[in-house]
């Protein structure tokens, strides 16, 4: 394996995919994909620089920026930008790697790679914002392209900094080209794909609940915790609402807010607004009319999970490792059926284990257990989504917001039917009533998909 001394969210995350691969019977029936393992662990290129900028108070900054390059196998690297003051090659190679079998998920021709800036946005002026962004861009500007490398946004980098990302590579390449995803729609983005994570992440757990309840129930009337308020938490919480569902709670880095009676679409409007001027969600419930009568509980410094009562279904929306082995007891206690990440590695290993062992503690068939689902195939709509902006620039059109939505939708539904069924033929598991390992049949599906053109283009060989 590639991790060096102090990665400890890329261990983690390999450290998924390989036990997902070694507790099925892939390796047993078709050895030569064991071989794959140690080459797909070491990202093709990463690119480290440095950006400089002149802030506000005319003072000079300096912060890290990257770009990991992860695999090409299966199409151009693709893969957001984080602006955060966490980032580190740690976390970019953990989310890197998670992209490369997310992307295979899609069906799309997506390689994988992920890239950002350790830097503090909140408090910055759009001024400086842009000042920040055209730096970064001055560098990486030289290793994308439309053919290469497509990043697009991700914590920290929303609508406004893949604007001025864009329009630093046209400036520096003068190149109009789709090199990034999440444009404007007015210069070449693509409807929905603001929308596409958090509404993709419902209709994947829609398909989950469809099928364990085998059509039986649906998102209305169930009551459903989502931790973050940004954009995944936020689309997904008015997607949930639309279908009938009870928003629970919703949280941000400083805490969390608990509504019984539900979050209102409203509410999620007035967070929208807010959160792009980096107010908390302590400051929006005081601030914003939306509050005044449908009144919220604030828990400063907690996440969700212990706070929410009784609850169906949790979907963290917010970061990685935000769900703990002991958070996930109590989601269980609390009477959850479904758990599917919005975020990237939301749930730490004994999380996982939590939602997994419960899985396969089911009695009877007609009485599942907990269902849980990796970000990698929940949260893909995003990038998905991002596929089909690419599709609609090369072609230089632009879909309709009912076809893109469809087109999602089906690509959804088509990674749940995937990985369901990938998980059964590989399975290695005694309790034929417990429903299939959706963590296995993601990482298997996505696995094969990126070995089998690895062997084809000779990235490896037997
Ligand atoms: N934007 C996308 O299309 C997309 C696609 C797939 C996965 N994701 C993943 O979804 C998650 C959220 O991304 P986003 O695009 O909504 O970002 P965002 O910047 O819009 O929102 C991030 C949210 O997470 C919260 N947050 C950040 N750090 C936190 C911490 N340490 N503790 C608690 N809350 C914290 C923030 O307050 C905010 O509510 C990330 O894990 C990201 O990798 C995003």
């Amino acid at each position: 394996m590639s991790a060096q001394p102090y990665e400890p969210e890329f261990q983690q995350a390999y450290n998924e995919v390989v036990s997902s691969l070694r507790e099925s019977t892939l390796f047993e029936k078709h050895p030569k994909y064991e071989k794959v393992l140690p080459v797909v662990s070491v990202p093709e290129r990463i690119i480290q620089f440095r950006v400089t900028w002149e802030n506000d108070k005319g003072e000079q900054e300096v912060a890290p920026g990257f770009r990991v390059q992860y695999n090409s196998a299966k199409g151009p690297y693709k893969g957001g930008l984080r602006f955060h003051p966490t980032v580190n090659l740690s976390i970019l190679k953990f989310l890197g790697f998670e992209q490369i079998f997310k992307n295979a998920l899609t069906g799309q021709a997506l390689g994988g790679g992920k890239g950002g800036l350790c830097v503090d946005l909140k408090g910055r002026s759009n001024n400086e914002i842009r000042r920040i962004c055209y730096a970064f861009m001055r560098e990486l500007s030289r290793h994308i392209g439309q053919d290469t490398d497509v990043p697009a946004g991700d914590i920290g980098v929303g609508g406004r900094e893949v604007g001025y990302l864009f329009g630093a590579y046209k400036s520096y390449k003068n190149s109009w080209e789709g090199v990034l995803t999440g444009k404007g729609l007015n210069w070449g983005g693509s409807l929905i794909r603001p929308e596409a994570t958090g509404y993709g992440l419902v209709y994947y757990t829609q398909a989950m609940i469809d099928y364990a309840t085998k059509g039986k129930e649906s998102f209305a009337g169930k009551r459903v915790a989502i931790s973050g308020s940004g954009n995944v938490a936020q689309f997904a919480a008015l997607k949930v609402i639309e279908l009938g569902g009870t928003v629970v709670s919703l949280s941000d880095s400083k805490g969390a807010i608990i509504s019984d009676a539900g979050i209102t679409a409203e509410q999620v409007q007035a967070i929208s607004e807010a959160k792009i001027n980096f107010k908390s969600l302590e400051q929006i419930i005081g601030e914003y009319s939306a509050f005044a009568e449908n009144k919220v509980k604030y828990l400063a410094g907690a996440r969700p999970w212990v706070h929410v009562g009784k609850v169906d279904v949790a979907l963290p929306c917010a970061t990685q490792n935000e769900v703990s082995g002991e958070e996930a007891k109590a989601l269980v206690a609390a009477g959850v059926k479904f758990v599917a990440e919005g975020s990237n590695m939301g749930s730490t290993q004994e999380a996982i284990q939590v939602f997994e062992g419960e899985r396969l503690s089911t009695k009877s068939a007609s009485e599942p257990a907990v269902w849980y689902a990796p970000g990698k195939a929940s949260n893909m709509g995003g990038v998905a989504v991002s596929g089909l902006e690419m599709a609609q620039n090369s072609q230089r059109m632009t879909w309709s917001r009912e076809q893109v939505d469809q087109e999602l939708k089906k690509i959804m539904v088509n990674c749940f039917n995937d990985s369901l069924e990938t998980a059964r033929e590989y399975s290695n598991e005694d309790n034929k009533d417990a429903l299939p390992s959706l963590v296995k049949g993601a990482n298997l599906v996505g696995f094969i998909r990126v070995a089998d053109a690895m062997f084809d283009q000779g990235d490896v060989w037997e």
